[in-house]
């Protein structure tokens, strides 16, 4: 599990230290840490340190001052390095190593800032320590006319210097992922202590590629995480088994209400996502003409026209391939809202739930679809001010109507009504195709279904009961991108359809489960040898 902070938790866990007299040691180990990313990033592209060049961008605080360090280590390391200094001040320590290493210092109040950018961006290396957690909204003056400018010169240039950001992107806040332009797009991250919530929201992790947490003895002060990413140990672990004497019945039911005459297709991708996601049986109902396109297309689906409550089931999916005009279906999401059931609620049925939910409804909006409900609920937030601040607002939905949110996207956020938050990044931008969401439905559906048995699973992973329905459309959500990610690659990178996504869960689900059996197996022939 990937842990996210928000600024002040981290500052806060740094207290003690701090307080004992280690802030330099905590600086240095950040530096290290950095620094040494750097030398494995170039090693992995066949390249050394001795003679190429970095250039550091510096702000004022700390964030400058891990700068100014790792760059001192790099130039340990034969590196050429040169720091502009955005600010009229810089770490006076870091500054000392840094010249006492051979550094060169340029003063953005004494140059214009094209020159010094037109420098930076022929380096081989960029590192952004302009602003980290302590930044108040973004860069100003003198400093934003630099990093646009090295920005827009690195855009132009073909992909040849490689920028790592200093904890977080100067300009992305650290609490939220909102990003205030201008912001240098980094290549890397190197965080320290714990990773920053705004490096795993958008729009902030657009800005942020990968990410590296380098430990700094801080851990464990840190408090219980606000945003946490599940990784392929976490799938592997919560991906439910089957029992040796599990029955159709015994690995869970789902219903599904999807997909009406106009949106047919919907219906079987919804199933398809289902069937491929480990339920054991999937009852569909709907319109006639639906069923017999569903029954064709998956003949393992019980498909019938009757009502809700006609049907035993675990979990309910409702809400794909559906509008307004679907009185009678809409009428089946209302119902199998009531039921008490675990429910996915997608697309159409997002705007006919009730006010007040349980955390055992999963929504799944897009951003458009998130804009609509927080609306109905009284708030001003449009598309623009959702995608502007994503984890605030799925956050805010989860609140104000008790049930789990998930948001979709580049980045999927989950969240829980207690505020707890899953992100996602499993994916590949070839989701974004009509039907996938669908499919995702059908998988967390499958998920809920199967949940029963599954409680125990989370709770020894520390997850509070409440918090297990976001766990768990988590889960989907990363199975989901896995797949899509697999069905590209299975496509020489090419473009995949959302039916293709659905051929791929198996296979991804396998895969994920064999690595860690594998894992295990070798854990326990070491811990427990046969005699
Ligand atoms: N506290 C510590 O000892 C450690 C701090 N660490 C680093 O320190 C960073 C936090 O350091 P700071 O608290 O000094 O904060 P920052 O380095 O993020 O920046 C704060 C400085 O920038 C100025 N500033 C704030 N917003 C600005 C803006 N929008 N435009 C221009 N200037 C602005 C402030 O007046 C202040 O001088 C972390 O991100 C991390 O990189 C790490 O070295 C680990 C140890
Ligand atoms: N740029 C992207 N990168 C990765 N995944 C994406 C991207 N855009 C969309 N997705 C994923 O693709 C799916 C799209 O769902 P949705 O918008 O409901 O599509 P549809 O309504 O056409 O089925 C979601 O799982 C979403 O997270
Ligand atoms: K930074």
């Amino acid at each position: 599990m990937i842990s996210a902070y928000t600024g002040t938790q981290v500052r806060q866990a740094e207290e003690p230290l701090l307080a004992s007299g280690l802030g330099d040691v905590l600086m240095q180990r950040a530096a290290h840490g950095l620094a040494n990313a750097v030398i494995r990033e170039r090693r992995s592209r066949g390249l050394g340190t001795y003679g190429a060049s970095v250039s550091v961008l510096t702000g004022k605080g700390n964030n400058g001052g891990d700068g100014l360090y790792a760059a001192s280590f790099l130039a340990a390391r034969g590196m050429r390095t040169t720091a502009v200094l955005t600010g009229d001040t810089a770490h006076p320590q870091a500054l000392a190593a840094f010249e006492r290493a051979g550094g060169r210092v340029h003063r953005l109040d004494g140059t214009a800032p094209a020159a010094l950018a037109a420098e930076a961006a022929r380096a081989d290396v960029v590192i952004d320590a302009v602003l980290g957690t302590g930044a108040k909204g973004g860069l100003r003056g003198s400093a934003a006319v630099l990093v646009a400018a090295v920005a827009e010169l690195l855009a132009g240039s073909g992909g040849q210097t490689f920028v790592v950001a200093c904890d977080l992107p100067s300009g992305v806040d650290a609490d939220t992922g909102e990003v205030f332009e201008p912001v240098l797009p980094a290549d890397l991250t190197v965080t320290f202590g714990g990773a920053k919530n705004g490096l795993l929201a958008d729009p902030g992790a657009d800005y942020a590629g990968r990410v590296l947490v380098v430990p700094i003895g801080i851990e464990e002060h840190l408090p219980q995480p606000s945003v946490s990413r599940l990784d392929e140990a976490d799938l592997a672990r919560l991906l439910p088994h089957p029992a040796r004497r599990a029955h159709k019945y015994s690995r869970g039911v789902l219903g599904v209400v999807a997909g009406s005459v106009d949106y047919p297709g919907a219906a079987v991708l919804a199933c398809r996502g289902a069937l491929a996601a480990g339920v054991g049986m999937v009852r569909y109902l709907g319109p006639p003409q639906v069923a017999d396109l569903v029954r064709q297309a998956c003949p393992e689906v019980v498909c019938s026209t009757g009502s809700v409550a006609d049907n035993r089931v675990q979990a309910w999916l409702v809400g794909s391939g559906m509008g307004p005009e679907h009185h009678e279906q809409l009428q089946r999401a209302r119902d199998a809202v009531g039921s008490g059931l675990p429910v996915v609620a997608d697309a159409g049925a997002l705007p006919a739930l009730p006010e007040t939910l349980g955390p055992h409804v999963v929504l799944t909006p897009h951003t458009g679809e998130l804009a609509s409900l927080l609306q109905r609920l009284g708030r001003s937030e449009d598309r623009d001010a959702v995608e502007a601040g994503t984890l605030a607002a799925v956050r805010r939905a989860s609140e104000l109507t008790g049930g789990t949110v998930l948001l979709k996207g580049a980045t999927t956020l989950v969240a829980a009504p207690s505020g707890d938050v899953f992100s996602q990044a499993d994916g590949t931008p070839w989701l974004a195709t009509a039907g996938s969401g669908d499919v995702l439905a059908g998988v967390i559906g499958a998920l809920l279904a199967q949940a029963g048995n599954d409680v125990g699973r989370f709770s020894k992973e520390g997850v509070e009961p409440d918090v297990r329905w976001a766990a768990i459309a988590a889960l989907g959500a990363a199975l989901h991108g896995k797949a899509g990610r697999s069905a590209s690659d299975s496509n020489a990178g090419g473009p995949v359809t959302a039916g293709g996504i659905a051929d791929s869960l198996p296979q991804t689900w396998g895969k994920v489960s064999t690595l860690s059996n594998s894992g295990l197996r070798k854990r326990n022939s070491h811990t427990q040898p046969l005699r």
